[in-house]
This record gives C-alpha cells, sequence and structure tokens, in this order.
C-alpha cells in the first residue's frame, strides 16, 4: 500500500475530522476497534490507528492498547473466512493486534438478533481482556439516516427517532463510540482509494429484499432526487429528538425524585415459599400539595400543571422500568398511555377495575389494573402503587 499517497486531501479531512470525534482525552484510554473488512470499518481502523500513534509518537510504548477486533458471523461459508482473512491482514500489516470471534453455528438469516448479541458479547470480552474502555464503531452519517428513515417508517417512538448516538454505555465498564457519524460512506471510500487501501465488499448489501438495504439503494436515492439535503435533513431531526429527549428524561428525573418511591416488598405465604414483590408508589402529582411536593415542582408557578402532563409522566414510567429491569418489550404506547393517565388522575380506562381490590400504602385502594409482565396497579386518592410478582426461594 502506498503510505506516501496518505497525504491525498481527502484523508486529510477525515483525519482533522477524528482529531475533532476523537478528541486527546479520549485517546488517553485503549479501544477496540469493530473491523468487518467493509469500507466504512476499514477506513475507521486506519484512521485510529493514525490519530494514537500520531498523538503518541515518538514515545509508542506509551500508547494505551489498540485492538481490530472481527466477528465471523459464518454466513457466507467462504466469504466469511476471506473477511476474516482480509482483517487478519490488515492488522498485520498495521502491526495491531487483532481479535477474531466466531459465531457457533451457520446460522440462518432469521438469527440476525442472536449474531448481534453474539456480536455484542464478543466486543465486551475483547474489551475486558485488553483493558481497552472504548469500542469503536464505524456508523456513518448515511446509516444514521437510513436509521431514521427506518425507525421512522416502522413507527418507532420518540426514542427510536433519536437515531444512533455518538457515544453510549456499553454495559457497566465500557463505551461504544462511534467517531464517523458525521462522514459520508462515498467520501470514506474515496478517501480510502486515495491511499491505496482495499476493502471487501459484502454482496448481500446489495439484496433489496432486506428492507434496510432498500432504504439504502431504492428509498433514499429517490428521496434525494427530489430533496437534496435529505440525508441531513434525517440526521438532524435526530439531533432535534436527542436535545428534547435529554430535556425530557432530566424533567422526568426530577419528577421521580419528587413523586416516587420504590419498595421491596416479601410477603411470606407460607414457610418454604415466598413470594417477592417489587412495588413503585407513585404520590398523585395532582394531590400533592405545594407545600408538601419538593424542589423543583413547588417553585415553579404552574408546577402542578407541568407534573401531571402525560408525556413526562410516560417518560418517568420508562426511566423507572429500565432502572428496575421491568419489562418493557410488550408495553405499547397504549398501555404507557393508560399508565400516566392514572397517575396523573385523569379520566383513566383501568382495565379489569374493580372496587376495594387491595390496600395501597395506608390507604383503601378503590380499583386496580393490569400491565404486560404481571404487573399490576392499584390507585387510591392520593397513591398508585405498582407491584410486580418476583418469584424466589426461601432461603431458610
Ligand atoms: N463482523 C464484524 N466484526 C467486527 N465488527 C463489525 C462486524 N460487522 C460490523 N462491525 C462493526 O459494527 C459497525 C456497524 O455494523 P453494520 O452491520 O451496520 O456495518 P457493515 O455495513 O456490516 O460494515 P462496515 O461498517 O464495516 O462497512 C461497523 O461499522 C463495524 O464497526
Amino acid at each position: 500500500m502506498d503510505q506516501t499517497k496518505e497525504h491525498s486531501e481527502r484523508w486529510e479531512s477525515l483525519r482533522q475530522l477524528l482529531r475533532i470525534e476523537w478528541a486527546n482525552e479520549a485517546t488517553s484510554v485503549g479501544a477496540i476497534i469493530g473491523c468487518s473488512g467493509g469500507a466504512d470499518s476499514v477506513a475507521l481502523v486506519r484512521l485510529l490507528v493514525d490519530r494514537y500513534r500520531t498523538q503518541y509518537a515518538p514515545d509508542l510504548d506509551s500508547m494505551p492498547p489498540l485492538r481490530i477486533a472481527h466477528f465471523n458471523h459464518r454466513l457466507r461459508g467462504e466469504q466469511s473466512d476471506a473477511d476474516e482473512q482480509f482483517v487478519r491482514e490488515l492488522a498485520t500489516d498495521l502491526d495491531v493486534p487483532v481479535e477474531v470471534g466466531r459465531a457457533h453455528n451457520d446460522a440462518a438469516e432469521d438469527a440476525e438478533a442472536r449474531l448481534r448479541q453474539d456480536r455484542r458479547d464478543f466486543f465486551l470480552a475483547t474489551a475486558a481482556k485488553s483493558g481497552c474502555r472504548y469500542v469503536a464503531l464505524a456508523h456513518t452519517l448515511d446509516d444514521q439516516s437510513e436509521t431514521v428513515l427506518h425507525h421512522l417508517l416502522r413507527g418507532t417512538g420518540p426514542l427510536g427517532l433519536k437515531g444512533m448516538s455518538s457515544s453510549r454505555p456499553l454495559g457497566d465498564d465500557f463505551v461504544i463510540r462511534r467517531p464517523l457519524l458525521r462522514a459520508r460512506r462515498a467520501e470514506l471510500r474515496d478517501a480510502l482509494r486515495e491511499i491505496g487501501q482495499p476493502w471487501r465488499e459484502d454482496p448481500s448489501n446489495e439484496q433489496t429484499r432486506y428492507t434496510r438495504n432498500w432504504i439504502r439503494h431504492d428509498a433514499l436515492p429517490l428521496l434525494r432526487s427530489r430533496f437534496p439535503k435529505t440525508d441531513h435533513a434525517l440526521v438532524r431531526a435526530a439531533e432535534n429528538q436527542t436535545q428534547l429527549d435529554g430535556l425530557i428524561g432530566r424533567l422526568a428525573r426530577q419528577w421521580i425524585d419528587s413523586f416516587v418511591v420504590i419498595d421491596d416488598v416479601n410477603d411470606h405465604t407460607d414457610r418454604y415459599n415466598r413470594t417477592a414483590f417489587q412495588t413503585i408508589r407513585f404520590s398523585r402529582p395532582s394531590m400533592t400539595s405545594s407545600e408538601s411536593a419538593m424542589s423543583p415542582w413547588k417553585e415553579w408557578p404552574h408546577s402542578r400543571e407541568l407534573a401531571t402532563e402525560i408525556p413526562l409522566i410516560t417518560a418517568a414510567c420508562q426511566i423507572l422500568f429500565a432502572e428496575l429491569n421491568w419489562p418493557r418489550r410488550d408495553m405499547n404506547r397504549h398501555h404507557w398511555t393508560r399508565l400516566a393517565m392514572l397517575i396523573a388522575e385523569q379520566p383513566a380506562d383501568v382495565t379489569g377495575a374493580s372496587n376495594a381490590a387491595g390496600r395501597v400504602g395506608d390507604e383503601q385502594a378503590i380499583s386496580r389494573g393490569h400491565w404486560p409482565g404481571r404487573i399490576e396497579g392499584f390507585q387510591s386518592a392520593r397513591v398508585v402503587t405498582l407491584s410486580r410478582e418476583r418469584k424466589t426461594e426461601f432461603d431458610a
């Protein structure tokens, strides 16, 4: 490969982008670089290796670890093995250690979710083993606009419209980073050609029977023919949504601090079995006097109106469910709204409502409702309690 050509204009502007997206502080910890062998991730490998080496030269011994990580999905027989071989050779050329993971079986296409999970586990294990904090992925601006459009067309909620973030936690100890989210796919390919760096093409990316590829090859080009800035418009919509979501998230956190108590209730049913419940108690914002409500709600002139807003309560419930590991998959928009309306004390349709259904704190419950995942709700005048059974063995 011709090193002298590295100083091409296109390549230089990508190096410049990396200096911004992978700031000096980021180079103080190690990274694994997910590389499929495709153009985007080959470009990322070259750019990140260059970024760290430029930062640490000439004292390369003090450089944090870098690893190339390739996961062989084994979906395309010899082609998959050739991809693996290509990535191994790239690693050798660049003198960077490579870790290779392999899918256990020759998986079918419908096992795609399983493969993604295996790849994620492989990244986690590789990061842990090599002492790297970051997992770098090569998603581009084009991937982002495809993702946003796909989610939009599938009818996703506001969270899906955020698209992929440039940085997000992976488990407790690691962070996924996407430094190429502002780069165009074509730009990366042009730059790779200029420096004489080859990559592998995956022919399955051309098959438009997959929705994702249809969006890439048919839908987006058509949209661009009328709206040349389609991709930037989609990405901007996602960025705006991210900002709004951050705002709602912060408000929802304050709302939780003001109105929510989480309890573990252990209900001993007999000598050998114990039924454990985890409960979330919501004080009804509409009933909470402004003196007893905590900051910031008591200070805001319209706090009561704001505190009973359905989107805010929905966001608070979603945060709580996520933190407590309560099942969210089967909760649809209607379930969330019904729950939020119950808490806000707006006219609610509590399915299966019955009178005197149980006790809520010190008050008699006046009705109850059910949500997916064995979650029951009880409401009284001042409190709404959600309760979820957790089976545990009696450990006597
Ligand atoms: N088999 C793999 N092994 C390691 N990392 C991978 C693999 N496949 C994808 N990745 C990483 O995950 C990112 C996103 O994956 P995705 O499936 O969207 O990309 P891709 O279109 O297969 O590949 P590329 O970005 O390499 O052209 C890639 O940019 C790459 O960093």
